[in-house]
């Protein structure tokens, strides 16, 4: 496997760009396993990340998306299957290969007691990166997470959203091959959430290799090229977000609410509508193409829903359908 720096792009973020000779998948894990004792969070699952893609994990807390990510990222062993990254075992070079990695793991874990930019400073040290070298990517990274003006602040009073995004710029020190972040947006509202999704996309688009956790679907819409949805320590459908919507869900969806009587009985008088019905505790959902003509249909039987509305199909109905629950369940 040969890794050459993108000519194309000199700014930084620098881009490492897998040799397109290159057969093997980045990350390909066959059957991977992970134990914790009796309790069996990641049941043999398959995965090929290959290079310049965005790849994610989709599923709910508890599904093994973090557990998945720390055996990619080298800090915890597999118990079963077989994992290589970058063509290398992480057993046997796991140095060789987190030199290599950027990690953006789930909880921050950031220096409070020193300044923005010397939380990149350091770390970079760490990669034996010289002193005027890690002074000047950490500024250049600074730029690219607009942090700029915060770079001689303490990290303790930042938002939640400026200390993520310095945890990513702390991840691109070392000119990863592969980025890995452990649910990038969580906890954060909906202006930081896009900050962060805004850089995560300029980062794909300049073919950073990005694998993600998330239980956010728009976050998988958004960003993920390629995703696997996850429950139970399973992988129940690979693709991506317009494949599996594709795939396990119709066009559009109608949301029926109804008022005068539980729910579970308009469910005979639906039936036939539409390709599909779900039943959820506030809410019918019906599966068609066509979502006006099925509110047309509903009409026809006589049925007063006390609001209606057509929708496209997202992740969250691809997850329902091979789950049988919601995302945020
Ligand atoms: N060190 C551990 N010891 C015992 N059980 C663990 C350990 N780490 C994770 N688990 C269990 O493994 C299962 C999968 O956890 P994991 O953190 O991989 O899920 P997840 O999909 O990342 O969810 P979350 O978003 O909550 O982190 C959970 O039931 C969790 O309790």
């Amino acid at each position: 496997m040969v890794l050459r720096k993108s000519l194309a792009d000199l700014s930084y973020p620098r881009v490492r760009v897998l040799d397109v000779s290159a057969a093997e998948p980045l990350i390909a894990a066959h059957g991977l396993v992970k134990r914790f004792g009796d309790f069996t969070a990641v049941a043999g699952i398959d995965v090929d990340v290959r290079a310049g893609e965005a790849f994610g994990f989709l599923g709910p807390n508890g599904a093994g998306k973090s557990s998945t990510m720390r055996m990619i990222g080298c800090v915890s062993a597999p118990s079963g299957g077989t994992l290589r990254i970058l063509g290398m075992d992480p057993v046997r070079d796991g140095p060789a290969i987190r030199a290599r990695l950027g990690v953006c793991p789930q909880q921050d874990s950031l220096d409070q007691d020193i300044t923005v930019r010397e939380n990149l400073t350091v770390y970079a040290r760490y990669f034996g990166i010289s002193r005027r070298q890690a002074r000047q990517r950490a500024d250049e990274l600074l730029e690219f997470v607009q942090l700029t003006e915060r770079a001689n602040d303490k990290v303790e009073p930042l938002s939640g959203g400026m200390k993520r995004r310095l945890t990513i710029a702390r991840a691109l020190v070392n000119d990863p091959a592969i980025v890995l972040l452990d649910e990038p947006t969580t906890g954060l509202d909906p202006q930081a959430r896009h900050l962060v999704w805004e850089r995560l996309f300029q980062l794909k688009q300049r073919g950073v290799t990005l694998v993600l956790t998330t239980h956010y679907m728009d976050e998988a819409e958004q960003l993920c090229d390629r995703l696997v949805v996850m429950d139970g320590g399973r992988i129940g459908a690979e693709g991506s977000p317009r494949q599996l919507i594709e795939r396990y869900a119709t066009r559009e969806v109608v949301e029926l609410r109804f008022s005068d009587a539980t729910l579970d009985s308009y469910l005979g008088k639906l039936e036939g509508i539409g390709e599909r019905l779900e039943l959820l505790p506030d809410r019918i959902l019906l599966y068609a193409d066509d979502g006006d003509l099925a509110v047309a249909a509903v009409h026809e039987r006589q049925l007063r829903p006390s609001s209606v509305l057509v929708r496209r199909s997202t992740l969250e109905d691809v997850f329902l359908h091979l789950t049988g629950r919601t995302l945020v369940d």
